[in-house]
């Protein structure tokens, strides 16, 4: 029997289709899931509920084991105790999944937890050699103990008994590094540890259904191809607002901020699956090699084209300064809008505005792309009626086109209309995933296209690093905003110099409405 020193290897080579879900199945895959740090509020809320539904939807092995591992000194019952609140299913399905729950206590610096951990996955591999066995270790930890975390498992815990189908990877949670330099350093600690196939960098956006379906709007539609460049595009919006502050996690916040929490990860993934060109292939490295090459051709963004914002007190919601957890006096911002440029043939000039902010007026993801006005026309005001496609990743995902047309009547006037796709209304009962879910699937059949790859994190932090040390100097003061605004109006500015047209007479009715539904 081979012992396997973790060589990577995906179920088949079209890793994206359920075949693979039934290729381990068939193959008979014995999986064990560690989950590191499964004490804490990520595992709880996150990894088990995730595993559960995948385990509950049938897509895990029938012989499955999942492994908690941290610090605290619980038992196997007290694990499940502190998950169960978190797993939405029948009473069976719930105990059928904490039967294969377990929960080994280790440090994690040092071999003793480690080598405990290589025990009880040997004991729970026993009797299965010849079986492809697959080792995922999530590390649901922060960051700083990442190098250790990972040097104990290279040291300890590789060795298995497998047949040659058997792997061994490990899902890395963000942040990924402060900035450019000690993101870099990271990289390479891991990186020494365990190479690029092993490593499964997880960014949560990357699973969110509308994200995964932009490589099908963008390359599957041929109306949209030709239209998708500088000729015809005036600016993109990417927004991302949650109507709640930092809420006692001021703490981690407050060393991170918008910036560094959402924009240099989240919403940067979604400029780059926006702006790329065609991949060759819909393979993991072709799809990530175009989303490297656009990344790598952001200018760094200026200070002059950002807004900075701290939101203060407003009705019943304390301001971020008045959260105990965050250090008296703190600049940090909790509220951004930066202009970014794109210098490729496809992008130059159209300014790609991205904003993100806490405590603000309501819960949004959107992409919002503005075309540019007919040149020269027969009808007046089209510069206020722009064609706008939005993409509204959350909540209620929805795709519409906002297009001119005539207004119902015997006069002859133009009125912006909408081209709506609701996903609630066309789609009516379908299941739209939860982002790990899919993630840790794709994690389990060895597809890394939803996974960030070292070089596009290099990339996203280079974009970004000159503005953060700026800001970590202290030079800068965001801007106050009052809770529960849409940030600070300096923002609106900024968008609008940006080339913005916001037309205020469009008023969107419902299909609750319109009519359309009962
Ligand atoms: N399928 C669906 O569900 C559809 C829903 N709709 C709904 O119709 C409504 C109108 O749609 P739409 O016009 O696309 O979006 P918005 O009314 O949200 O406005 C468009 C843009 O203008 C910005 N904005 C809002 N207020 C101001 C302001 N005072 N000054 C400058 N900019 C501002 C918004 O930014 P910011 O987000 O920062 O406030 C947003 O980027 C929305 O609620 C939308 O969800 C429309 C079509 C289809
Ligand atoms: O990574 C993070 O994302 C969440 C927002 O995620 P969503 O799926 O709810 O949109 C954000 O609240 C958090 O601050 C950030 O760390």
């Amino acid at each position: 029997m081979p012992s396997n020193d973790l060589q990577h290897r995906p179920c088949s080579s079209s890793a994206s289709s359920r075949d693979d879900v039934k290729c381990f199945i068939a193959n008979k895959l014995v999986l064990s899931v560690v989950v590191l740090g499964a004490s804490g509020d990520l595992a709880k809320k996150k990894t088990f509920p995730a595993l559960f539904t995948l385990f509950k939807k049938g897509f895990l092995p029938k012989d499955l084991r999942i492994i908690g591992y941290a610090r605290s000194k619980l038992t196997d019952q007290d694990l499940k105790e502190k998950v169960k609140g978190y797993l939405k299913g029948t009473d069976a399905e719930v105990n059928e999944f904490l039967s294969r729950m377990s929960y080994i206590p280790g440090s994690y610096d040092g071999d003793e937890g480690f080598q405990s951990l290589q025990k009880g996955l040997e004991d729970r591999e026993k009797g299965h050699e010849g079986a492809p066995v697959g080792r995922l270790f999530y590390l649901a930890l922060p960051p700083t103990v990442y190098p250790q975390v990972c040097a104990g498992i290279k040291k300890n815990c590789t060795q298995m008994k497998s047949s040659e189908e058997g792997w061994l990877r490990l899902v890395v949670e963000k942040p990924f590094g402060m900035d450019l330099e000690s993101s870099e350093e990271l990289a390479g600690e891991l990186g020494a540890l365990f190479p690029e196939e092993q490593l499964y960098r997880i960014d949560h956006y990357l699973g969110k259904e509308l994200m995964q379906n932009m490589l099908v709007l963008r390359f599957a539609n041929h109306f949209l191809s030709p239209t998708w460049h500088r000729n015809f595009i005036s600016n993109v919006q990417i927004c991302f607002k949650e109507p709640f502050g930092t809420d006692g996690r001021g703490g981690y916040f407050d060393e991170f901020g918008i910036i560094r929490d959402v924009m240099q990860n989240h919403l940067l993934q979604v400029l780059a699956l926006l702006a790329m060109e065609q991949p060759v292939t819909l393979s993991a490295d072709d799809i990530r090699d175009e989303k490297v090459k656009v990344l790598r051709c952001l200018s760094p963004v200026k200070l002059e084209d950002t807004v900075l914002g701290q939101y203060t007190a407003a009705g019943d919601q304390r301001g971020y300064l008045e959260d105990e957890t965050v250090p008296k006096g703190s600049k940090t911002p909790t509220f951004a809008t930066c202009v970014m440029n794109i210098n490729n043939e496809r992008w130059a000039g159209v300014p790609w505005i991205m904003k993100a902010g806490k405590a603000l007026n309501e819960r949004k993801v959107e992409i919002r792309v503005q075309y540019k006005p007919p040149a020269a026309g027969i009808h007046p005001n089209l510069n206020e009626m722009r064609n706008e496609l939005v993409m509204r990743l959350q909540p209620d995902e929805a795709i519409y086109m906002k297009i001119v047309v005539k207004q119902p009547g015997l006069e002859m006037q133009p009125v912006v209309s909408e081209m709506d796709l609701s996903y609630k209304h066309r789609y009516q009962g379908a299941n739209i995933p939860d982002a790990y879910e899919r993630l840790i699937l794709d994690a389990i059949r060895g597809d890394q296209q939803h996974f960030v790859r070292r070089d596009e994190l290099r990339a996203a932090w280079a974009a970004f690093t000159p503005l953060l040390h700026a800001i970590d100097s202290g030079e800068v003061s965001p801007q106050p905003y009052p809770a529960g605004t849409r940030g600070p109006p300096a923002s609106d500015i900024l968008v609008s110099r940006a080339g913005f047209v916001k037309n205020s007479e469009y008023i969107w009715k419902t299909a609750e409405v319109k009519g359309d539904i009962s």
